[in-house]
């Protein structure tokens, strides 16, 4: 018999992410080769021409896994029995901007979405928010979906964790696949801390395979942290085709079991784990069983590490005082 397709929502759909991924969802890139899937494409009245372009080229791929496409600017059609809601559409920022810069245009996209979702999505909704500050915009989403459980709720930090990974493998001149637990903790912004002593290479510290604190210290972490921006600088547009992947590697992360002794990093509803804010979404190293995400909590922190978590999740409560208005 052949399975039911997910259904899953891309706002932002005709835009330079959508762009990326649209073609990689209908590929089977993100549920696998045996997966059907239907997309709902969401955007804003003046991109509905450049919507329609996109969906003529879905349909000219003929990708033998896409069962239906809905083209919309309706937030309850479009949201309309999503397994999957993946919030993409909002601004992105200019060279010399922070993300956090956003929130005053983006924030209130999500009180919105957040409304529809819980009003017409599937029972099993999950949603990944992108749209930047995607940590906020997340718990602006959040708290206004009614009904739908915190823990459906996720923002992105696999970019960054793909990036740290190039980083560090390229330093120790192995394969990219030997790094592994790499651990983005905090805000998907220039605060974030990507934790080279939890990291491993080959299964062991990578702080003890590369030897080399001060460039960790002082190349990797701000390589990592500003690397948006060096993009934003090189293209004049903000990445678009590796957060794409980094899409379909956070989704594909959630839903297949993560492999033993790994871990990857997501933002999510903080339950007090590491003595955080409850309520924040925060990067944490996560595992899933296909199904269930959970922080991993034995993750050890030394002093230089805690410190720049708690500076990330500093920012990410003070992201939280400027919209409270909204959440
Ligand atoms: N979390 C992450 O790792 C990353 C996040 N981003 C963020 O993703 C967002 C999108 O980036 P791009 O696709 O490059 O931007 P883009 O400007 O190329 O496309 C954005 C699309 O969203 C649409 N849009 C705007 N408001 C909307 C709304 N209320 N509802 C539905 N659609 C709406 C626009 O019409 C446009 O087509 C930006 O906020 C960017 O900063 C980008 C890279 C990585
Ligand atoms: O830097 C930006 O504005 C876009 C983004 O989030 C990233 O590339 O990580």
């Amino acid at each position: 018999m052949s399975k039911e397709p997910i259904r899953v929502a891309v706002t932002g759909a005709a835009g330079n992410i959508g762009y990326a991924l649209l073609f990689r969802i209908a590929s089977g890139a993100m549920f696998g080769p045996d997966q059907p899937v239907a997309l709902n494409l969401i955007e804003i009245p003046p991109a509905l021409d450049a919507l329609k372009g996109v969906c003529m080229e879905l349909d000219d791929c003929a990708f033998p896994l896409l069962k239906d496409v809905v083209a919309t600017t309706d937030l309850d059609e479009g949201f309309k029995d999503v397994n999957w809601a993946l919030l993409v559409g909002s601004v992105p920022r200019k060279d010399g901007m922070e993300r956090a810069d956003l929130l005053g245009i983006n924030g209130k996209v999500f009180t919105g979405q957040g409304k529809a979702i819980a009003a017409n999505a599937a029972s099993d909704v999950r949603v990944l928010v992108v749209g930047n500050p995607c940590n906020t915009n997340c718990l602006i989403a959040m708290n206004n979906a009614e009904g739908v459980p915190n823990d459906r709720f996720f923002a992105m930090t696999m970019l960054d964790e793909n990036r740290a990974k190039t980083q560090l493998a390229q330093k120790a001149g192995v394969d990219v696949t030997e790094v592994t637990n790499m651990t983005i903790w905090g805000n998907h912004s220039a605060t974030q801390y990507p934790d080279f002593y939890s990291a491993q290479i080959g299964g062991k510290s990578a702080a003890d395979v590369i030897g080399d604190e001060s460039w960790l210290k002082e190349t990797f972490i701000p390589t990592v942290q500003k690397r948006g921006a060096a993009i934003i600088k090189a293209r004049g547009a903000s990445s678009a085709a590796s957060a794409a992947n980094g899409i379909v590697d956070s989704v594909r992360r959630l839903t297949t079991p993560t492999p033993a002794g790994d871990t990857f990093s997501m933002c999510l509803c903080s339950d007090g784990s590491y003595d955080t804010p409850e309520g924040l979404i925060i990067s944490f190293p996560c595992r899933s069983n296909g199904s269930e995400i959970e922080i991993v909590q034995d993750v050890e922190l030394n002093d230089f590490s805690r410190e720049k978590f708690d500076a990330s999740v500093k920012e990410l409560a003070e992201e939280r005082d400027a919209v409270k208005d909204l959440i």
